[in-house]
């Protein structure tokens, strides 16, 4: 069980704040600049009236309760994660925990369909739901990109261009958090919740979130604070990751956040889109166009090098400081 230390920062909750929500269909301007200010503002948003239809992501669902449901002897036919496979509360390769089992797959066809073989009694069905899922979500993950580059005034596709490419990096994970039994817990207490996902920030340029109706995220405030995002099915929660903190010079900030225990009655259900550039693609920032230069913030690093510091070390630590010129 892992625990958050109260002596870093307040953890007390800010529930009159209602997170920002962009509805993709209003006018496309609009959008781009409401979302350049959430990134700004929070390295987050949600996006509604986005178009993704509810087959798509009712198909995947299922296909993840349909695994979750299994006898853990069979999940562990589909592990130990290497990193990719089934995972059960070891969440990273150093010795991170978390209240949650998961699967991570490479969000590519070819081997979400070879992973199949082992995570279900029907893998093509399975299959063709993630692959289904995964390149929906990758299209929406390109619009949102290109929002972004029009908001910056960046040429237009230059973010998007990096997560289509053929060696694109981007993975896919499903999280399932059990309900806690709460009877045997003496840690639980206001200042130190359990939690079921410890905090971090996502090192991928964008995240694309999809959960079930049952909450325990939270995002970190720039004014240190915890703020419980409220969960919904048919919305999506964008998150800036650390490799796009790094193209933007920081303009956009990756946001830390952090999942409690579910103490509900329902499991909850988490879908992660992880949208990665290549091994080989270079995160130097991309400035504007017509605007004076400020000075670079990180020195030249490659998606791959900056991948080989992140495996390294825990889920919590902050490693792009090490890129920062001073
Ligand atoms: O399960 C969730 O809601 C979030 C998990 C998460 O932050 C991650 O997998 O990176
Ligand atoms: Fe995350």
């Amino acid at each position: 069980m892992v625990a958050v230390s109260p002596t870093h920062h307040s953890s007390e909750e800010n529930q009159s704040f209602s997170v920002p929500t962009i509805d993709m269909s209003l006018d496309r301007i609009l959008v781009s600049n409401k979302i350049v200010q959430a990134c700004e503002e929070y390295g987050f948003f949600k996006l509604v009236s986005h178009g993704i239809p509810n087959r798509i992501i009712s198909n995947m669902e299922e296909e993840s309760y349909d695994f979750f449901s299994k006898p853990a002897c069979k999940k562990q036919e589909a592990g130990p994660p290497s990193p990719f496979g089934y995972g059960c509360k070891s969440i990273g390769l150093k010795g991170d925990m978390g209240e949650l089992e998961y699967i991570l797959l490479e969000a590519n066809p070819s081997s979400i369909s070879r992973r199949s073989i082992t995570m279900s009694a029907d893998p093509n069905k399975f299959s063709d739901a993630v692959t289904e899922y995964v390149q929906t979500i990758r299209d929406l993950s390109c619009e949102v990109l290109d929002h972004m580059a029009q908001g910056l005034r960046l040429p237009d596709k230059s973010l998007s261009c990096l997560i289509k490419d053929d060696d694109n990096d981007s993975c896919f994970r499903v999280n399932h958090y059990h309900p806690f039994d709460d009877n045997n817990n003496i840690e639980n207490s206001i200042n130190c919740p359990l939690i079921g996902f410890g905090e971090h920030c996502d090192p991928q340029i964008i995240t694309i979130l999809r959960s079930n109706d049952v909450g325990g995220l939270q995002i970190y405030s720039k004014d240190n604070h915890w703020i419980s995002v409220p969960p919904h099915p048919a919305e999506f929660c964008v998150f800036v990751g650390e490799a796009l903190q790094v193209l933007t010079n920081k303009r956009f900030l990756s946001v830390k956040h952090r999942v409690l225990a579910n103490f509900s009655k329902q499991s909850r259900i988490s879908m992660m889109y992880f949208a990665a550039p290549s091994l080989a693609a270079s995160l130097s920032w991309l400035p504007p166009a017509n605007s004076p230069f400020g000075p670079r913030l990180y020195r030249n690093l490659t998606w791959g090098e900056y991948k080989k510091v992140v495996y390294s070390g825990r889920l919590g630590d902050q490693r792009l400081e090490f890129f920062e010129l001073s």
